[in-house]
């Protein structure tokens, strides 16, 4: 496929980043030949533990996994080479062995880590105090190791490789331009966008079937596997392990180091690693407790003033002298093309939708009943009844195997079961939320590109500029005007251009069922209009199978094919559009007339009666 040309200020910010690696290469090579042998063995360690800060600072600044227990990663790397050279010697395949031993080891405790703080319904806090557990595990397996780990003494005095200071100076700091520089690629490409949109609003991601767990257990295991092999070329440098290194100590330093140099960059945490250890091992000897005082002071001032960071606010510097405002360096030189069209689901004959005898229970209370209905392709079913109804517990009950407690849900012949929303959203559902729910921080283009990972895999090292996608998202984006701010972060569109555009972003994964929970919530009356042609035009020329929840009565009766009325948590209702509107029994669920269903209405009736027929008119 022919990739378009990065815009002018991507080719600037990459000739920048080149000078920069250059120069900072210029500096690894020359260095040690000019500083004092003391200044270059304190670098060689600060060096390797800005390797560490580097994988964090992608890890938490880009990802939002803060996790304490990079120590813990860096001291098994630092413990498989003590261990393996002190008890077998240096060989090449003992230096070898060592290493990918240390990385195998550091990769299976990041995916154990991943797997238990990244599961179902976890809070994305569980993953600190997850990688704080690990390192306290690590320090007490170390002091339980007796003579094989050497308890709280360490390891020391292993026969190591046989380099000279200027070339550990220049590995260290080759390996630090090296990993910043390859972080710097990743977090500039599509990739790096998907980690902050996770970031920023996970639960949409999955909805667009991105499993974030999965992604996040794979980039936590990448700055395992980094913090690893730098402990290694610590260990081998120093000739000393101790448990500290795999403590909840170090394991916090680095994280304010991280929040010094600023999340959101990886430059800064770099440099801001390098000179507070430089530092550190300058004046901790002098000034021993004023020096912890003083970083404590400028971490707490910098949090106050800078939450970003010291990186990113000279990041931004830097930009508005060399490249221009922010956003045209994210977001200029998007465009869209139309995706080609991909191979239906199912056979075709099936139901879009079927769902048999659904119920959800909280406890003694049951907001779901027996729900039977069943959707077909080109069929725009409305959802309707009072507040409290069960309208979006059904909507969830379709789109996450896990909400319902009984009954069946099968998307185009394919049961769901216990399946979490990543994989229903994969047998072709798309859900749109009631608020517009989508990244904040992206811009139009980026959220779109995130949108179509179901179907184009995202590349690791670049960005792609062409946006691909369906004829009917590209409807929307064209008809709203979306198609003129691809450039424009989220944040600042209004909110009828949200909506659009996560109307837009669920279209772009090809869903063959639609799922909108009043998608012209907080619209104009003429943004509602264009809203309903689009959905109608769905439905009839795109041949989806659309389930809406709306109150706006009129605006139901313009675009259904049917009406489903929900009241109290079962199916009152199910009909043609004139049958239900006009239906008695409508009018007296709304106005919560006991006569008629022989019970008291729900409080807050009054209400609803005025959202569902707008001026107070009637249904019929
Ligand atoms: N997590 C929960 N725990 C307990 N009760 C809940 C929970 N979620 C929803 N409910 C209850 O389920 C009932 C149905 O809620 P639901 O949000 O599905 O109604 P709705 O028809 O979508 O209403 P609205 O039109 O106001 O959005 C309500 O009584 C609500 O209080």
């Amino acid at each position: 496929m022919r990739q378009a040309a990065p815009p002018a200020p991507h080719r600037r910010a990459e000739a920048v980043t080149a000078v920069l690696t250059l120069a900072a290469l210029a500096g690894v090579i020359g260095g040690p030949y000019l500083l004092d042998i003391y200044t270059v063995s304190i670098l060689i360690r600060s060096f390797l533990f800005g390797c560490v800060a580097v994988s964090l600072a992608v890890l938490w600044g880009y990802a939002g996994v803060l996790s304490f227990g990079q120590s813990a990663f860096f001291a098994i790397g630092a413990y498989a080479c003590g261990l393996a050279f002190d008890r077998l010697g240096l060989s090449p395949a003992v230096a070898l062995g060592a290493l990918a031993g240390g990385c195998l080891v550091a990769t299976a405790a990041a995916w154990l880590t991943g797997w238990l703080a990244f599961g179902y319904g976890v809070s994305p806090f569980y993953v600190s105090v997850v990688t704080l557990v690990l390192t306290i595990v690590f320090v007490q397996l170390i002091y339980a190791g007796g003579d094989l780990t050497g308890s709280s003494s360490g390891i020391s005095g292993f026969p190591t490789f046989d380099f000279s200071m200027e070339a550990w100076f220049q590995i260290a700091g080759g390996a630090l331009v090296a990993v910043t520089l390859l972080c710097w690629v990743l977090v500039r490409s599509d990739t790096g966008r998907l980690l902050v949109a996770i970031r920023e609003n996970e639960q949409r991601c999955k909805y667009l079937g991105i499993a974030t767990g999965g992604v996040k257990t794979l980039l936590l295991v990448g700055s395992a596997v980094v913090a690893a092999a730098a402990g290694y070329a610590y260990a081998a440098f120093n000739n000393v392990v101790a448990p500290d290194l795999g403590g909840f100590q170090f394991g916090t330093e680095l994280v304010i180091w991280v929040a010094l140099g600023g999340r959101g960059t990886v430059l800064g945490p770099a440099l801001a690693a390098v000179l507070i250890d430089f530092t550190s091992a300058l004046l901790s000897g002098s000034l021993p407790f004023v020096w912890q005082l003083l970083v404590g002071a400028v971490f707490v001032l910098v949090i106050l003033l800078m939450p970003e960071g010291l990186g990113p606010g000279l990041v931004a510097l830097v930009r508005r002298l060399l490249i221009g405002r922010r956003d045209r360096a994210t977001g200029r030189g998007a465009h869209l093309v139309t995706a080609p069209v991909h191979e239906a689901r199912g056979t075709g004959h099936e139901a879009a939708i079927e769902i048999v005898g659904v119920a959800r229970s909280y406890g003694s209370l049951h907001v779901l009943e027996d729900i039977t209905l069943r959707g077909q392709r080109g069929e725009l079913i409305s959802l309707v009844g009072p507040n409290g109804a069960g309208k979006t517990t059904l909507i969830r009950c379709i789109s996450d195997g896990r909400e319902r407690t009984a009954g069946r849900v099968v998307i185009r012949g394919t049961e769901i079961g216990r399946m979490p929303p990543e994989r229903c959203v994969r047998l072709g559902l798309g859900r749109k939320f009631q608020a517009p729910n989508v990244f904040d921080a992206l811009t139009v283009a980026e959220s779109l590109r995130i949108a179509r990972t179901r179907h184009e895999r995202l590349s690791r090292w670049r960005r792609d500029h062409e946006i691909r996608l369906p004829e009917a998202a590209m409807q929307v984006v064209r008809a709203t005007g979306l198609e003129r701010e691809l450039g424009t972060e989220v944040r600042h569109l209004s909110h009828g251009s949200k909506q659009a555009l996560e109307l837009a972003m669920v279209l772009a994964m090809e869903p063959d069922v639609l799922l909108l929970d009043e998608p012209t919530a907080g619209l104009t009356k003429p943004e509602r209009t264009l809203i309903g042609r689009i959905l109608v035009d769905l439905v009839g020329n795109h041949g989806l199978c659309v389930l809406i929840i709306e109150h706006d009565l009129e605006f139901v009766r313009e675009i259904s094919s049917r009406i489903v009325v929900l009241h109290q948590g079962r199916i009152m209702l199910d009909g043609g559009v004139e049958e239900v509107v006009s239906s008695e029994l409508v009018r007296t669920i709304y106005t919560g007339e006991p006569q008629a269903l022989g019970e008291v209405g729900p409080p807050g009736t009054e209400d609803r009666r005025h959202r569902a027929f707008p001026n107070g008119s009637s249904p019929s």
